[in-house]
């Protein structure tokens, strides 16, 4: 199957019926993910595995519950990688993929980066994250990979900013509520809980057994790097500037965001109203579960898989709406998404690769 964009042809043999994909960051968690997936992708293999750390060794050596693929880990090289591959999945920390992408995309190579340094503008970025941005150019080529809300333009996207987690669970509710005007202006309040492993598995003291197990605790309040992301995007579907409050917090769990916000319900919008406008936005929408209310998502019915479960309720009461939103960090929060993307980039079924249902209990 050879797909054509831009009458350029990004499947241009290099792996034969396949298209073939690299992963830069190969030792993290994002690529583990990532490397599970396309393992059982029906369309694209792995090409390369790049490392800034631990080139030549065995994958399995790295990932020892990955020792039975046969790959070994090599070091960036922007030659060989353009001739052996046609797309490069970015897992590594922030400032990073803003180094390598122009190169790649020039030599036509197409780029899905895992981090954030082609989501935000300019300033943004330089505020939130403390590191000097992209150059302009390739910030304003890049498209913001929320699958669910622009599958065309990451159909034609060469380089494709993958949400961050919490920004990819938030939005998944917030974008039909504000571009429904069915929620009030003001500041929303958005209260979220990941586990460990949205910190990466590289040592923090925060993701210590000590501190994490049987604790529960926030961290960057108001100061968190995707609140810009989410007022940015939701700012655009809504057409007029939106402000979120954002609390995360970390949970003793490997896997798993549950997300909560809160916002005023405009006036005339009742409970079924609101429930019908999440399921008729999603309809079609394979990884999204429009729960009915009081049936409030759990992460652990997504774990491992790319589902995000979505359920709101209108408190009466308040005039409040309660939205809980779950997905896994890893997966639509990360290397799901970032696949889904692939997919849609290159026409391939919505799915493809990711028919893995969750892991329960
Ligand atoms: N964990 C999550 O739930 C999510 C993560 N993300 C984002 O995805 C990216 C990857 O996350 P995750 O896999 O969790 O992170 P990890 O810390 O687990 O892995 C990142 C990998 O990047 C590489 N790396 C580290 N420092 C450098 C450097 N200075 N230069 C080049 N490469 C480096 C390392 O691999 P090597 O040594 O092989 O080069 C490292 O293992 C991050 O930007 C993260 O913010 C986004 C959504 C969710
Ligand atoms: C639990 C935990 O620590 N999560 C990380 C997720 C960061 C992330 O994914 O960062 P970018 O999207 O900015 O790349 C954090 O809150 O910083």
């Amino acid at each position: 199957m050879i797909q054509r964009f831009h009458g350029r042809d990004l499947f241009n043999g290099k792996g034969g019926s396949t298209l073939k994909v690299a992963v830069v960051g190969s030792t993290g968690y994002g690529s583990a993910d990532l490397i599970r997936i396309l393992e059982s992708h029906p369309y694209a293999t792995i090409g390369a595995l790049i490392t800034s750390s631990r080139a030549e060794e065995p994958l399995g050596r790295v990932f020892p519950h990955l020792s039975h693929l046969g790959y070994s880990l090599e070091e960036m090289n922007i030659e060989r990688l353009s001739q052996e591959v046609e797309a490069v999945f970015f897992a590594a920390p922030p400032g990073v993929s803003s180094r390598w992408v122009p190169e790649l995309v020039k030599q036509g190579l197409l780029c899905i980066d895992l981090a954030g340094d082609f989501r935000l503008d300019s300033d943004a970025y330089r505020d939130w994250y403390g590191r000097e941005p992209a150059e302009e150019e390739w910030l304003e080529k890049a498209v913001y990979g929320l699958s669910e809300w622009v599958p065309h333009r990451i159909a034609e996207a060469d380089l494709i900013a993958n949400p961050g987690c919490y920004p990819t669970a938030g939005l998944l509710l917030l974008l039909p509520l504000l571009k429904a005007k069915a929620v009030d202006e003001g500041p929303l309040f958005i209260d979220a809980k990941s586990g460990v492993s949205g910190a990466g598995r590289g040592l923090k003291l925060t993701s210590l057994f000590c501190e994490v197990n049987e604790n529960l605790f926030p961290y960057k309040v108001g100061l968190h790097q995707h609140t810009p992301e989410i007022e940015r995007y939701a700012s655009q579907e809504a057409g007029r500037r939106i402000r979120v409050s954002f609390t995360p917090q970390i949970v003793p769990m490997n896997r798993g965001i549950l997300v909560t916000i809160y916002a005023a319900a405009a006036k005339g919008w009742n409970n079924q109203q609101l429930y019908d406008l999440l399921a008729d936005t999603y309809r079609d929408a394979p990884f999204i579960r429009v729960r009915p209310t009081g049936d409030w998502p759990r992460t652990k019915q997504v774990q491992g898989s790319n589902f995000c479960d979505i359920s709101l309720r209108r408190d009466d009461r308040t005039g409040a709406v309660v939205g809980m939103v779950t997905i896994d960090n890893l997966m639509k929060g990360a290397a799901g998404q970032a696949v889904q993307n692939l997919n849609l980039r290159m026409g391939w079924p919505e799915t493809a690769g990711l028919k893995m249902g969750p892991q329960y209990p």
